[in-house]
């Protein structure tokens, strides 16, 4: 019954799923397997929903866009333990579904559930290979919308395309970033042991660790400031910035605040870190995190970046960082609601602001400091092209050739594309580009 609410407001009430887990769970906490179970649930339905709905399509009479709200989330959950949940056996799948439509959806359609999902049992999942184009073949096997496969295809072929998409519907994990300034890694990794949270290295930040087992936001050592979660391609970005101790750093687009407090650690709480953003309500959102990992470097900031020309002085800071807002078509893993709700006309014009943001930005950095670009989506218009877009009108800027030393990466011209399908990480865009003049 939790999944199936959690659902019905995300199909219907366009919530977003991690928001409306998050508010479930606060609001009536579930035991962890429970919680676990419903989570795999809700992201599981979401990651395969147009395979879903094509396998209800094949077996229905009706189109199921007439079905009633609450049956149709019914039944596509239950298709999703049927099809995708190896644990959950077909007899418990059809029964839960058909109790679920006496109690929550509508009784007197009970007989037309259990039917349709004992057909669906039947049938199993088609053989999407099958199909002769292969932009629908992708777009149903790997559960995608085909105008995004489309244009994947288009930029990275199809074994790339291929290799993304399969990567986007696993199962997403939790990486900590261990604060430097309070803890190390070691410390803070047999610390979470003894909370009972197993943790490993991670694949590509020195900082991080990926938990294996258990809940590291329960542990004390969480409350005292000793790590933040962040996923370790949002990591690199503080690396490719380079920011040192009594720097003055800008960060652009800052709330959360997940990478103006990473800058502040680096720097050893050592200068200023200007974490600014658009909007007021989100000033608390990087005031609490400062707050628990004990950051004093951190000021914040309410103004729109596009602006910066009216509201931060020219050339004050040694470093510069947009971390734009994005279509963040490269966390499909973590939110996978992205991948339905994207109209793909919104691409354009968040090129076009992303341009702005980093034109106005960059005026605020000093010569021979460093700007960093970075996006969390896999869509060249939104990185490569705004790059480029910049450099052609931007002669005192030149891309940082320094780069893959500072990522411990392969990149070209300044700029690494790191797709999901390669470390684990989410998939993400960064550029760092040096203003010419001045002292590095
Ligand atoms: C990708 S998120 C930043 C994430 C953040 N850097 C972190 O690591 O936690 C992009 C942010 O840009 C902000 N934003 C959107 N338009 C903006 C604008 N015109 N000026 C400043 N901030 C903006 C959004 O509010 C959002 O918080």
């Amino acid at each position: 019954m939790r999944a199936a609410k959690i659902l019905d407001r995300v199909f219907f009430e366009r919530a977003y799923s991690h928001l409306a887990l998050h508010e479930a769970f606060r609001e009536h906490p579930l035991a962890d397997v429970d919680a676990r179970f419903v989570t795999e649930v809700v992201y599981g339905t979401i990651k395969r929903l147009n395979t879903i709905d094509d396998v209800l399509g094949r077996v229905m009479k009706n189109p199921l866009q007439k079905t009633d709200r609450r049956v149709k989330t019914i039944l596509r959950m239950s298709v999703y333990q049927l099809l995708f949940m190896d644990r959950v056996p077909e007899r418990a799948a059809i029964h839960e579904g058909v109790e679920l439509a006496k109690t929550w959806g509508r009784g007197g359609l009970k007989g037309f559930v259990n039917g349709v999902l004992r057909n669906v049992a039947r049938q199993g999942l088609p053989d999407y290979r099958d199909l002769a184009d292969p932009v629908k073949q992708l777009a149903l096997s790997t559960s995608h919308p085909e105008w995004l496969v489309r244009k994947w295809m288009h930029a990275y072929g199809e074994a790339e395309t291929y290799a993304m998409c399969e990567a986007n519907v696993e199962r997403a994990y939790t990486t900590l970033r261990v604060n430097r300034l309070q803890t190390d890694r070691s410390t803070l990794q047999a610390g979470l042991e003894a909370d009972g949270v197993q943790t490993t290295s991670g694949n590509l930040a020195p900082d991080s660790l990926i938990v294996t087992k258990g809940q590291a936001l329960h542990s004390e050592w969480f409350k005292k400031g000793a790590f933040s979660f962040q996923d370790e391609s949002s990591m690199l970005v503080t690396y490719a910035l380079d920011p040192q101790p009594g720097m003055r750093v800008l960060d652009a687009c800052a709330a959360p605040g997940g990478k103006s407090t990473h800058i502040a650690e680096r720097m050893e709480d050592d200068g200023e870190v200007l974490a600014n953003d658009i909007h007021p309500h989100k000033r608390a959102l990087i005031a609490e995190q400062a707050e628990r990992l004990r950051l004093k470097s951190i000021h914040i900031q309410t103004s729109d970046a596009a602006e910066f020309s009216a509201n931060v002085e020219a050339e004050s800071f040694d470093r510069v960082l947009v971390d734009a807002p994005c279509s963040g078509l490269g966390v499909l893993r973590a939110k996978p609601d992205i991948k339905w709700k994207t109209d793909p006309k919104e691409i354009e014009t968040l090129a076009a602001l992303q341009l702005n943001i980093l034109e106005a930005a960059a005026h605020a950095l000093k010569p021979g400091g460093i700007l960093v670009y970075s996006t969390c989506t896999i869509m060249p218009a939104e990185n490569e092209d705004v790059i480029a877009a910049f450099l052609q009108t931007h002669a005192s800027f030149e891309p940082d050739d320094t780069l893959d030393a500072r990522l411990g990466l392969k990149a070209e011209r300044g700029q690494r594309l790191i797709f999901p399908q390669q470390y684990g990480s989410d998939g993400f865009f960064i550029a760092a580009m040096k203003k010419r003049g001045g002292q590095a």
